[in-house]
């Protein structure tokens, strides 16, 4: 197997609902969300890509330009949900709480199959990096080795 990574900044606005402290407050992050593409070794194309670096731009990283960038992100089940969406029908509703953990999983299995399908890559890590210091990251392991 071998990858080509590529990421793209966003900037939204979300609240993780049921938070025990402040991320239950409406406010924003300037995301970085990381994909990182596999395609079998034996599959690079003519020129030795993955997928050329253009292609991860368009396929993936302009669906959150345009789906999720400078918009609000809410649960649907969050109660503030009607009244967000009421206020501004550019609220983005999700079937998931917006954690980093959740919007990665979203991203790696949902969105990223659907944007790159026909093109024989998958997405086998996305990173959300909700800050420098704070992130979350889904992998599709290979092979796992146990912790001792
Ligand atoms: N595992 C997770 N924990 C938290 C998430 C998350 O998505 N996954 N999200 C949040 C909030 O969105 C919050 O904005 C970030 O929290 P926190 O690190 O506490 O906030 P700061 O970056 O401002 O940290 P300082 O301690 O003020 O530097 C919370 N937790």
């Amino acid at each position: 197997m071998i990858t080509a990574t590529r990421y793209h900044d966003i900037s939204c606005g979300h609240r993780v609902c049921g938070h025990e402290s402040k991320c239950a407050h409406l406010h924003g992050h300037n995301y970085r969300v990381t994909f990182e593409c596999a395609g079998e070794t034996e599959s690079l194309d003519e020129l030795g890509r993955v997928l050329d670096f253009s292609v991860i731009k368009e396929k993936l990283c302009m669906w959150l330009e345009n789906e999720w960038d400078h918009h609000f992100l809410v649960w649907k089940e969050d109660p503030l949900a009607p009244h967000l969406k009421a206020l501004d029908p550019t609220v983005v509703e999700l079937d998931f709480n917006p954690t980093a953990e959740n919007i990665a999983h979203h991203l790696a299995t949902v969105v990223a199959p659907k944007c790159l399908d026909g093109t024989g890559v998958r997405v086998i890590r996305c990173t959300v990096e909700e800050t420098r210091k704070c992130s979350a990251e889904w992998r599709l392991f290979n092979g796992f080795a146990p912790l001792r």
